[in-house]
């Protein structure tokens, strides 16, 4: 499908000048009675990918609908390329959508079904059947035109869906969670191709996920979502990096989230370990909460520094309250230059070793430590003393808030849970989609 893409295509026109741009503003959205959506305002580029990422039931599908028309806001309004779209119906919004059951015709071909959209908005049959060749290319399906969706695997069926919705040339394209019904492999070799297919055509882009890896992977930025909000809006790399608050970094990727005072150096007392920080916004005696990737935890067996090949950092994240009283405390028992515990559990994951330190009052840090090759050794096995430590540098600062919806409470164990998730959710099927049948919905409208 690469070779398609960099073809000389001529199907998918640019979008005319503007054409692409979505501002939301003070929406508002909810069934019966009860909000589940309400955003201050979103703007969404011309030309931009941008994914709405958020946990089951934090209001991406309304959102999207609400975008869609198939839900109707109880406030606020929703603007495409200067129009205000907000009392019109889905087919006269000029946008294509793709869903996750693909929602083709069974009894259609792959053309007849790419054509679909082309036929109720009345274009003539030479245009059509260009169009048809043209989208099919781009897809990397030409010379499937005449198979019937059965005959075709899940990742090709979603490529017709994405054909049938770009072949009316929507200014924007929503797509509500496309590929979770492929698996691993060919989910991430489709995140590649849409990817390329976007950049190609340059049409706005409005992607629904619980994946993480998959919004990363994808996005210009990122909406991460909770309780039907925004909690941060970004590229991958500040969502990632710089998470806004406790949410973010624990539904991005894991995160050990550590709760403490501020003391009188600057520092973080988490239940008498003093972290190593850096520059931390509030003041002495204080509270704060920060957060540490697993990935920029240093493990090296207790009793022989640096034996076990994990490269450690430099001893100054973790020291004692008291550096005279080096002695045990009530949160794990210290050494020089980091923390003490106990392996729990190591997880190969291939790339990477999973491994899980218990300090002695039963808090638990996730550590993740890549797999570099033929030479790296493993990480200490279960039920070996450890010392655990990380470059202040490498702490993330965040606002004390509120405890997330859907978080773990800090030190007890699986606060470090990887984000998202891959599972894909249950198929609700397009009837559960009010109008969202095939050819009902935005994608075979009038623009
Ligand atoms: N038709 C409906 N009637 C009543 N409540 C609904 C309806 N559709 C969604 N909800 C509720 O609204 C909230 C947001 O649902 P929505 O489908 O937007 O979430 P989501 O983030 O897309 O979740 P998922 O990832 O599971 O699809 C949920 O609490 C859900 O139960």
């Amino acid at each position: 499908m690469a070779a398609a893409v960099e073809s000389d295509l001529r199907l998918i026109e640019l979008p005319g000048d503007g054409a692409g741009h979505v501002e939301i503003e003070g929406l508002a959205a909810g069934y019966e009675g009860a909000r589940v959506l309400d955003l201050e305002r979103l703007s969404i580029r011309k030309g931009e990918f941008l994914s709405i990422l958020g946990p089951s039931g934090c209001g991406k599908t309304t959102l999207l609908n609400s975008i869609a028309g198939f839900v109707r806001p109880t406030a606020g309004r929703i603007v495409i390329d200067g129009s205000d779209v907000t009392d019109r119906p889905p087919y006269r919004r000029g946008l294509g959508m793709v869903f996750q059951n693909y929602a083709l015709f069974p009894h259609m071909t792959v053309a007849a079904n790419v054509a679909y959209g082309l036929r109720v908005r009345r274009l003539d049959r030479a245009e059509r059947e260009e169009r048809v060749r043209e989208a099919l290319r781009l897809v990397g399906l030409e010379g499937y035109a005449e198979r019937r969706p059965k005959q075709l695997s899940g990742g090709q069926q979603q490529r017709v869906a994405l054909a049938r919705a770009l072949a009316i040339r929507p200014a924007v394209l929503l797509l509500d969670e496309p590929l979770s019904n492929l698996d691993a492999k060919l989910r991430r070799e489709m995140r590649v191709e849409l990817r390329a297919i976007q950049r190609r055509i340059g049409t706005t882009m409005i992607f629904v996920t619980h994946d993480q890896e998959e919004a990363l992977a994808l996005s210009d930025r990122v909406a991460v979502m909770n309780g039907g909000r925004i909690e941060q809006l970004g590229t991958p790399d500040e969502v990632y990096r710089r998470p806004a608050t406790r949410f973010v970094a624990q539904f991005i990727g894991a995160a050990n989230v550590l709760e403490g005072t501020v003391t009188a150096s600057g520092e973080l007392d988490v239940g008498g370990i003093t972290v190593g920080c850096g520059p931390l916004p509030v003041g002495v005696g204080e509270h704060a909460v920060v957060a540490i990737r697993p990935e920029r935890i240093r493990l090296r067996t207790a009793d022989e520094p640096g034996s076990t090949g994990i490269p450690d950092t430099p001893a100054s994240a973790l020291r004692t309250t008291d550096p005279a009283e080096a002695s045990p405390n009530t949160a794990g028992v210290e050494t020089a230059g980091g923390v003490a515990g106990t392996v729990g559990y190591r997880a190969f994951a291939g790339d990477a070793w999973h491994v899980e330190v218990r300090l002695a009052d039963g808090r638990a840090l996730s550590v993740q430590s890549a797999d570099t090759g033929a030479g790296s050794a493993d990480p200490p096995g279960a039920g070996t003393p450890v010392v655990a430590t990380w470059d202040p540098a490498d702490v993330i600062i965040l606002d004390a808030g509120p405890e997330p919806e859907t978080g773990a409470k800090p030190g007890t164990g699986p606060e470090a849970r990887s984000g998202a998730g891959s599972e894909a959710k249950p198929d609700t099927g397009p009837a559960a989609k009010p109008g969202a049948e095939p050819g009902a919905g935005p994608e075979v409208g009038a623009g």
